[in-house]
């Protein structure tokens, strides 16, 4: 049976704070004063008092031929407005569904999601879709861009199912692309861009439309050591102008350079 927890019962519980930055690296990405501005009022902040994220009591199984899969098993997890936190644990102990249940992208089966002070679970489609549209900024391993299109349509495009006009987006879309060191490539289909160049372009696109919260699976799974570390580049200065990011990685060196890592163990958080 499924229970669901009231909001009281997610605001009553304590909210963990941000850890110490751990690790600083260096790599060729465009710095610029101007991301903050680019990012907008909106990022970084849970639009409210609350945590960006607020996770209580959540279990996700699914049905498997065997037996079936306890994903998560009673997960609880605070992200503070504005922090950057890694989460790392071993291969299938629920690192993904996490972040496609913070995302709505998957239902909970018991428990609670809160996001930027919205009840996320027990929501319906078009609810989630356009929750995701204004407050989520999802980075995948492999890009997810669009090959037929431009590197400026690739952004754009998300812009203009945000509600914005086209050329609010395209001027939206050419700063994030100058801001991400894409500047000359806005024409340049996505294949013949570098694997680093593409996880930038892939960032942009999460960015247009200024989310609340940034999550990204794997973000430098698909690189090579120096494009991944361009990509933890980009992610600790996009913290450090306030944007709260959730990214789920392998690497204890890419996890280094967020500001709290979380482990998971068996569909838990080992370490709050
Ligand atoms: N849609 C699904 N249907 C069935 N089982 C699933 C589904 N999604 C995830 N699982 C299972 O749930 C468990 C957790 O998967 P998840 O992808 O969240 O783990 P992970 O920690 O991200 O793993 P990895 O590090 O290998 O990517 C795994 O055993 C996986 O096989």
């Amino acid at each position: 049976m499924t229970t669901e927890p009231t909001r009281q019962d997610l605001a009553t519980t304590e909210t963990a704070g941000p850890g110490p930055v751990t690790a600083g690296v260096t790599a060729g990405v465009t710095a610029g004063p101007d991301l903050a501005t680019a990012l907008g009022a909106e990022s970084g902040v849970g639009s409210g008092p609350g945590p960006a994220v607020r996770i209580r009591g959540v279990r996700r199984t699914f049905a498997a031929e065997l037996a079936p899969v306890r994903a998560l098993r009673g997960l609880d997890l605070d992200v503070a407005a504005g922090e950057f936190i890694a989460v790392t644990g071993p291969s299938g102990c629920g690192k993904s569904t996490l972040l496609n249940v913070i995302a709505g992208l998957d239902r909970v089966d018991e428990g609670g999601v809160e996001v930027a002070g919205e009840r996320v679970d027990g929501r319906d489609e078009d609810w989630l879709a356009r929750f995701r549209r204004h407050h989520i900024g999802f980075v995948f391993q492999f890009f997810n861009l669009l090959d037929g299109v431009s590197a400026l349509d690739n952004l754009v495009m998300p812009g203009v199912l945000g509600g914005m006009r086209r050329r609010a987006a395209e001027s939206r879309a050419r700063d994030l692309l100058d801001l991400l060191g894409l500047g000359d490539r806005v024409s340049q289909v996505p294949a013949v861009l570098s694997g680093g160049q593409r996880q930038r372009l892939a960032i942009a696109r999460a960015l247009v439309n200024r989310p609340t919260l940034l999550l990204a699976d794997e973000p430098t799974g698909a690189l090579d050591s120096e494009g991944g570390l361009e990509v933890l580049e980009l992610f600790r200065r996009l913290h450090d102008d306030g944007q709260t990011i959730v990214m789920v990685t392998h690497s204890a060196e890419v996890a280094s350079g967020a500001s709290r890592i979380v482990r998971m163990r068996d569909g838990k958080i080992d370490t709050p």
